[in-house]
């Protein structure tokens, strides 16, 4: 069996993906951790949960656990994120990292420390958005110039970051399949006098209320007619069992830096 360590067990992302390793064949939920002072350590993960128990009970931060697992997942916040990935990077242990808001510089740093322990990171560890992404830059490179791209992304009103990791994802494969540069083109807000649209700008924006758990829209507008392509959740449970996924499939592989489209096969296509 795989040891599994997780990061923020009591959070929402967190309690969906102790659930789901504790299902899989080939994964043991071998302990949780949770941050500093939280109110969760000690209580049973699966207990808080609603699932039963977990065989495990929140430690207070990832040293006290480092050893008890093979592969750490993480959905927690960015600036912890890289902390833990120090570490891992220390004691080799592979990890999986769901959290996004991880900056450019950021995924720079675990490039490089992905040279000491493997590494799974995608910002959407849903099989059906692994698609989506594809779609979005085979879609941009049929279209081309003459339909305008814009990506409108909907969460709950709990959620830290925005615009969501997916929909830069998103604007970054439409801006491979135009071959735009989305540092040159991304455009995040508009207000005022602001003029006219230009051919190259991929919009982005965001819209947050109530317990939406995620939904992306991936529009191609043209002269006459408009593609809408929608990816939408109905539920946390398809993200934490990409997730466990990814961490069943990263154990035994080398140190390196690797995505959903790895994990699912989807990178050729
Ligand atoms: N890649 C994917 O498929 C998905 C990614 N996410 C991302 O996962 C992250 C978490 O989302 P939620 O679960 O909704 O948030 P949440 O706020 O419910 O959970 C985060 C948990 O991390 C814990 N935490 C924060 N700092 C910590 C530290 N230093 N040490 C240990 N634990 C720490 C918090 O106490 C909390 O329990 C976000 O970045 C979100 O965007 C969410 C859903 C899917
Ligand atoms: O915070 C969330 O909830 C989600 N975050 C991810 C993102 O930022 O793309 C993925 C998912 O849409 C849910």
């Amino acid at each position: 069996m795989i040891n599994v360590i997780i990061a923020g067990a009591a959070g929402r992302m967190g309690q969906r993906i102790g659930y789901m390793v504790s299902q899989h064949p080939e994964l043991h939920y071998a302990a949780a951790f949770e941050a500093t002072g939280s109110s969760a350590i000690g209580r049973d993960p699966g207990e808080m949960g609603g699932w039963g128990s977990a065989g495990v009970t929140i430690e207070e931060g990832l040293e006290a656990v480092i050893d008890k697992g093979d592969v750490i997942i993480d959905f927690t916040f960015h600036k912890a994120t890289m902390g833990f990935a120090k570490i891992a990077a220390a004691h080799k242990t592979a990890m999986v990292i769901g959290t996004t808001g991880l900056s450019a510089e950021n995924l720079e740093e675990l490039k490089q420390l992905s040279t000491d322990f493997p590494c799974v990171q995608a910002p959407n560890m849903a099989v059906g958005v692994n698609v989506l992404f594809k779609l979005a830059a085979k879609t941009a490179s049929i279209l081309g110039d003459d339909y305008n791209i814009e990506i409108v992304e909907l969460h709950h009103n709990k959620k830290k970051d925005a615009p969501s990791g997916t929909a830069l994802k998103l604007a970054e494969m439409a801006a491979s399949g135009v071959k735009r540069n989305l540092a040159e083109v991304g455009v995040y807000e508009r207000n005022g006098i602001i003029g006219e649209r230009s051919v190259e700008e991929i919009g982005v924006q965001t819209v947050r209320g109530g317990d939406i758990v995620g939904e992306h829209t991936i529009y191609f507008c043209g002269p006459g007619e408009r593609i809408e392509i929608t990816h939408r959740a109905h539920s946390r449970d398809n993200f934490a069992q990409g997730a466990a996924k990814a961490a069943a499939w990263i154990a035994d592989k080398k140190p390196g830096l690797y995505t959903m489209f790895d994990v699912l096969g989807l990178q050729d296509l």
